[in-house]
């Protein structure tokens, strides 16, 4: 099954899912139809324009005052889907998201729950890394919109039942449900449509690691022993994504009490700093521009007030307001020296770290860079039978391997040995020819 978010390609195709660069922060989704535009302030972008090009191309398009107008076109990826889906929800953004998989050790094979898909801005990343993901959303309208974005997206085989059997090739499952009161079990028959799925067995999702960004995640936690809902052969991780320290202490009470151990709640916080120098300004200098604030206030009152009594005695009647710049400018205006420096900005301009100067070195925050602010709970659940020794057999194997290491050694001496004689052998041999060859040539 295809999918722009799980493979890449080259070139820009009819039908396909493309998200349009146009500023940093307006990044549109569009599905490329030929013989339609795509209608932006800087222009009229024809999408038969875009057919045929590389993915990452820059398109113009001469607008009414003939200037240019640029777009890019870009394929989707997670990060870029985050900047530019539709929001119906907070989201997790991608300084969460890459920390949360990178700790969930999510990788190819991985099969993930999610409770809740929200408006799905993690599950796309979820998607693009692991074997399979279970997604969770008790709103109707929420659930509807993910699964229909799910099935454009490529994740979601439109033509099956979205189940979990051997020949489902979806990524992604998505289930309408409350987990908090249902659990997280599935029926292998179940459309997940549907809410009656009570008295049907469940399948194994066998889920190796676990998300949740729940109101209450606490009354989720104790669902997840169900039978076939966590891979019960290996260590299972779990990640409770929660804003409020209140909701994190109810969390950790929850995974306490249902054996999850080494909980850690880490906190992201995505700043770039920005090194820049900044002027020195000394006391003398804020106490000058008071003083010429004060200085051009009363000046300008002056002014106007001569102007009113020039044009009263002109016959003109007239306010501060309605009089026009040319009148004024018949006053003559305080004069304000352009070379002089003024350091606060209205005599010459200084260039950043002019020697002449004193700086000092300041850091500025990005104040767009998104992560969101909430608490990430981490723990593990280690299963028994994973985590018991077998001592007899680590004790056996240990053994076995002190064994081979001793007879290969035995083999790589005993094979020195026979090398080091025949060397002595060929050396004994090389010497008598040579002896035999000198008492020749003396005999000549
Ligand atoms: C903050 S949003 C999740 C956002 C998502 N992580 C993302 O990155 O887009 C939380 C979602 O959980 C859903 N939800 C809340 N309680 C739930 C429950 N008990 N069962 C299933 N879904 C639930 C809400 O409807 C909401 O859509």
């Amino acid at each position: 099954m295809n999918s722009p978010f799980t493979s890449y390609k080259d070139t820009i195709q009819a039908g396909d899912l493309v998200l349009i660069w146009i500023s940093r922060d307006n990044i549109k989704p569009i599905t490329i139809t030929p013989n339609e535009n795509f209608n932006t302030r800087y222009g009229i972008f024809p999408h038969n324009d875009i057919i045929g090009k590389p993915y990452g191309s820059q398109i113009a398009t001469k607008t009414s005052n003939n200037k240019f107008g640029f777009i890019h076109i870009l394929q989707p990826t997670p990060e870029l889907w985050t900047l530019s889906l539709p929001h119906r929800t907070q989201i997790v953004y991608t300084f969460d998201a890459s920390y949360i998989l990178g700790r969930l050790d999510c990788g190819p094979t991985t099969r993930v729950l999610e409770a809740g898909t929200g408006s799905a801005s993690l599950s796309h990343s979820f998607a693009r890394s692991v074997g399979k993901l279970f997604t969770y959303e008790f709103h109707q309208v929420r659930y509807e919109q993910a699964l229909q974005e799910f099935k454009e997206h490529g994740l979601i085989a439109t033509n099956e039942k979205n189940v979990n059997n051997s020949t489902n090739s979806s990524r992604v499952v998505i289930t309408h449900r409350d987990v908090c009161k249902n659990g997280f079990q599935i029926n292998p028959l179940e459309d997940t449509t549907s809410l009656n799925e009570q008295s049907l067995p469940s399948l194994n999702l066998n889920a190796d690691c676990v998300f949740l960004d729940l109101p209450a995640p606490w009354e989720a936690i104790h669902h997840l022993d169900a039978p076939g809902v966590l891979n019960n052969h290996e260590q299972v991780n779990i990640c409770c994504f929660s804003p409020c320290i209140e909701q994190v202490d109810k969390t950790i009470e929850a995974l306490e009490k249902y054996g999850w151990t080494d909980i850690e709640m880490v906190e992201i916080q995505g700043k770039q700093f920005e090194s820049r120098r900044q002027m020195v300004r000394k006391l003398d200098d804020a106490l000058e521009r008071l003083r010429d604030l004060k200085r051009r206030k009363q000046e300008g009152a002056e002014r106007r007030k001569r102007l009113n009594e020039k044009l009263a005695s002109n016959g003109i009647a007239t306010t501060s307001t309605s009089t026009s710049t040319k009148e004024i400018d018949v006053e003559k205006r305080p004069y304000t020296s352009k070379i002089e420096f003024n350091p606060f900005g209205k005599g010459f301009r200084i260039k950043e770290g002019d020697p002449n100067y004193q700086w000092k070195q300041v850091s500025k925050i990005e104040s767009e860079i998104k992560s969101h602010t909430s608490y990430l709970t981490f723990a593990h659940k280690i299963f028994p039978e994973y985590n018991i020794r077998d001592e007899q057999l680590v004790t056996n194997l240990i053994t076995e391997a002190t064994n081979k290491l001793n007879t290969l050694g035995e083999k790589i001496s005993k094979r020195g040995i026979k090398k080091q004689q025949q060397q002595r052998r060929d050396e004994k041999v090389e010497s008598k020819k040579e002896n035999t060859v000198a008492v020749q040539e003396q005999n000549d």
